[in-house]
């Protein structure tokens, strides 16, 4: 009996200290989203020359929105860079989207690689990895198709390039967008992603998700290049810890990552959520226990059997108290990543929000029971530690 009544106090407190540290999550993130997004620009100093930039885009089909994400990268403000633009298959329609862009601005230096390089599983590697070879400057920016510039992003980005540090990436945020799933991908990379991104970058813990990434080619190249990580689905995660295992400082811009691709809907963007998941959980076996753990829903839940136990607490009225506060915390994150009006009303923030923090425990769950990775054409599975293989070969979309 005395066991038991041991375990039941010490899951109890567990459960309340895991509590406690998701608010201290959520005032870390508001405090230092605050301080670290959108300052601008301080004056750049003329006498510098700003290092040249070769822009990787990763190209596979088009979307509605392709030619004017793809077209602000061809109107920045930025002394030096070139735009290099890959894609895998020479009847993808995003090759005559690029050559027309091209055209449009013949000033602007800019090439296009048809052809992967097999380097490994990772298809978006295999992509990048001509023009990886045949960039001209310094550094490199990933920049995933669905990304949107603003002007000055590039000179944001490098502002924070120090010599200490090999790569700068954007957190993860979303253009403003119609419709329910608009609402709902700016509901969560603005709360849920967002307060642990800038939380892990706070204190330093790798949470590079490589969208839109920076990186010092010279430390790239001394980690074995590209291809060196054509072994991962995440070769982001991958580089960026290489980086800090020898030393280098990674860190996020501020600016947040314009994520605008046209397709825009609940389904995919829950599938790939869940692809994401699995992919965590393959690296981070941790995270089978701590990332459900980390939901408003669930820690609420086992918080206010907790308080029950420990102190006698009513457990509903706790409940609904947690909920209503870590709603008003993730109102005041997304207003701060805004930086401006959001394109939707209190009321589609309620319904978006319950949706996701609803939505967001069972996705979990279903990415932990099926074990396959369906990342555009191809069919993957992860090993324990976070090797890919296909296993089904390319399927013709
Ligand atoms: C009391 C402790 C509580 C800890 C709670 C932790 C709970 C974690 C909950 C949620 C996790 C959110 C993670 C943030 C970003 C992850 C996004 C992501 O999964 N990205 C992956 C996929 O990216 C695409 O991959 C393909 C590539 O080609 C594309 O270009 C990419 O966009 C990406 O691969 C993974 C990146 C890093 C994941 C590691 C996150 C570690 C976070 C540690 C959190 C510690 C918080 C601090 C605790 C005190
Ligand atoms: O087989 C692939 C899959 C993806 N990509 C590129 O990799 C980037 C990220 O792809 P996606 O948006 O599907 O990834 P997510 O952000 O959803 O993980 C995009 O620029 C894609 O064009 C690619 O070149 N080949």
């Amino acid at each position: 009996m005395v066991p038991m009544i041991y375990s039941l106090y010490g899951f109890a407190i567990f459960f309340f200290i895991f509590w406690c540290a998701m608010w201290l999550i959520h005032l870390v993130a508001i405090f230092y989203g605050k301080y670290r997004l959108h300052n601008k620009p301080t004056a750049i100093d003329s006498d510098v020359p700003l290092p040249g930039i070769s822009i990787i885009k990763p190209l596979m089909g088009v979307d509605p929105n392709l030619f004017t994400n793809l077209e602000t990268f061809f109107t920045m403000n930025y002394p030096k860079y070139e735009i290099l633009f890959c894609v895998e298959d020479d009847t993808d329609p995003a090759i005559m989207l690029v050559n027309s862009l091209m055209e449009k601005y013949p000033k602007v230096d800019a090439k296009l690689f048809i052809g992967a390089s097999l380097v490994g599983v990772n298809p978006k590697i295999n992509n990048m990895n001509k023009a990886y070879d045949a960039a001209s400057y310094e550094f490199i920016l990933i920049s995933d198709s669905g990304i949107k510039m603003k002007e000055d992003t590039l000179l944001d980005m490098m502002r924070f390039m120090s010599d200490k540090t090999a790569l700068v990436h954007q957190m993860p945020f979303t253009c403003d967008r119609d419709g329910f799933a608009g609402t709902l991908e700016k509901i969560y990379f603005g709360t849920a992603q967002s307060r642990i991104y800038l939380t892990a970058d706070f204190i330093r813990i790798n949470c590079h998700t490589g969208m839109s990434a920076l990186l010092r080619k010279s430390a790239l190249d001394d980690i074995g290049g590209l291809q060196a990580f054509g072994c991962y689905l995440a070769e982001d995660f991958f580089m960026a810890k290489a980086f800090t295992d020898r030393g280098w400082r990674i860190t996020i811009c501020s600016q947040p990552a314009l994520q605008n691709s046209g397709i825009c809907n609940v389904n995919s963007f829950q599938a790939r959520l869940t692809r994401w998941a699995k992919l965590r959980v393959a690296m981070l076996p941790l995270f089978i226990l701590v990332e459900p753990l980390s939901e408003c829903m669930v820690i609420g839940a086992g918080a206010s059997w907790a308080v029950n136990i420990l102190f006698k607490w009513d457990v509903l009225g706790f409940y609904l108290v947690h909920i209503l506060l870590w709603f008003i915390c993730d109102w005041i994150l997304l207003s701060i990543i805004q930086n401006g009006s959001l394109p939707f009303n209190k009321f589609d923030f309620v319904v978006g929000w319950l949706f996701r923090e609803c939505s967001g425990p069972y996705l979990f769950l279903l990415a932990l029971f099926d074990p396959e990775i369906r990342w555009r054409s191809r069919i993957y599975r992860l090993e324990w530690g976070g090797i890919a293989q296909e296993i089904k070969p390319r399927l013709k979309l």
